[in-house]
C-alpha cells in the first residue's frame, strides 16, 4: 500500500516514523523543505515526491501542514486528488466538514496525535468518516502507541490534553530538573531523574488502574517530606495552573478552527 505524507515537520515526521514500521507500507514523502524530507527518508526509507505525486499515487495521504495552510495546499493539487485516496488530517481545529468541502467524495479521518508517536508511545484520538477508513487508520497507527476513537465534538478537548500535553509535561520535567540543579545535582542527572520519575509514575497510573490520588497517597507519609511538597504545590496553584493551561489551549484550538 502506498502511504503518502504532505508536510513532514514535527508532527508529520513523527507519524511517518511510526507508519514506516508497519508491514506492507511504501512511503511517499513530500515537504516544502527537501533537506528535511531527505534526512527523514534516510532514516525511515520511502521515496521523495512532490505534493501532486503524493496525492495522485497514494492509497492513503497524511496531511501534516499547519491548519491555515490546509486549504491552499489541497487547492493547489488540482486534479491530482481525483484518485479517491483516504485522506487523514492532523490539523488542529480543522473539522471533517471543512475537509469534505476541500476533498468532496473522499474518505476522511481527522486525527489528533502527539509527538511521542515517533517512539511508539503516542496518544492519538481520531474521528473517521467510514468504518473502512477507521480500520485502515488503526492498522497504519498500530506501532504509534495508544489510539482511541472519539466523537468529533471532543476533538478540541483531546487536543488540549494529549496533543498539547507533551509540552506541559516537558515544562514540568524541566522545572524539576532546575530544582535538582539548584540543590547540587548535575543537569544531566536531574533531568534523567525527573523524566524517569514521570515515566514510572505514568506507567503506574496506566498499569494499576488506580486513581492518581490513591497513588499519591502511597508516596505521602504522615508528617513527611512529600506532603510538605504537595501542600506547596497546592498553595502555589499547581492544580489550577494545569487546568487553566489546558483550558487556554482548548480555547486557542477553537480559535484556530
Ligand atoms: N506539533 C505537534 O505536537 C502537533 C501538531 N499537530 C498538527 O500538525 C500539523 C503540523 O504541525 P507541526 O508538525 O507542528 O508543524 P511544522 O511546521 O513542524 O510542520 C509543517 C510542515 O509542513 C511543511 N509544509 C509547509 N507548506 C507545505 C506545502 N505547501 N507542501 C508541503 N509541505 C509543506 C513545512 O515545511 P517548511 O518547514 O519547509 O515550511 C513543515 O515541514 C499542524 O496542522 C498541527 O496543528 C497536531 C498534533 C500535535
Ligand atoms: O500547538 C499547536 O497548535 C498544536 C496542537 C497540538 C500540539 N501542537
Amino acid at each position: 500500500m502506498k502511504v503518502g505524507f504532505i508536510g513532514l515537520g514535527n508532527m508529520g515526521g513523527a507519524i511517518a516514523k511510526a507508519v514506516a514500521k508497519v508491514d506492507g507500507v511504501d512511503l511517499l514523502l513530500s515537504s516544502h523543505n527537501p533537506v528535511k524530507a531527505g534526512k527523514l527518508q534516510k532514516e525511515i526509507g520511502g521515496e521523495l515526491a512532490s505534493n501532486q505525486e503524493v496525492a495522485a499515487k497514494s492509497d492513503v495521504v497524511f496531511l501534516g501542514v499547519k491548519p491555515y495552510q490546509v486549504g491552499a495546499v489541497i487547492s493547489d493539487l488540482g486534479s491530482a486528488v481525483d484518485n479517491h485516496a483516504l485522506w487523514i488530517s492532523m490539523a488542529t481545529g480543522v473539522a471533517l466538514s471543512d475537509l469534505a468541502q476541500l476533498l468532496p467524495g473522499h474518505d476522511l479521518v481527522r486525527m489528533m496525535p502527539n509527538t511521542p508517536v515517533a517512539i511508539g508511545e503516542g496518544m492519538t484520538s481520531f474521528t473517521a468518516k467510514s468504518a473502512e477508513g477507521r480500520d485502515l487508520f488503526k492498522r497504519l497507527l498500530a506501532k504509534s502507541g495508544q489510539v482511541v476513537e472519539i466523537p468529533e465534538s471532543l476533538m478540541d478537548a483531546a487536543t488540549a490534553v494529549a496533543g498539547c500535553g507533551p509540552a506541559f509535561v516537558y515544562q514540568f520535567i524541566e522545572a524539576m530538573g532546575d530544582a535538582g540543579v539548584q540543590n547540587g545535582l548535575s543537569r544531566q542527572d536531574a533531568i534523567e531523574m525527573a523524566a524517569q520519575t514521570v515515566l514510572g509514575s505514568a506507567k503506574m497510573v496506566l498499569s494499576t488502574g488506580q486513581h492518581p490520588a490513591q497513588l499519591r497517597d502511597a508516596v505521602t507519609s504522615p508528617g513527611g517530606s512529600t506532603i510538605a511538597g504537595v501542600v506547596a504545590l497546592e498553595r502555589d496553584g499547581f492544580r489550577y495552573a494545569t487546568i487553566d493551561a489546558i483550558n487556554s489551549a482548548l480555547k486557542r484550538n477553537q480559535e484556530l478552527g
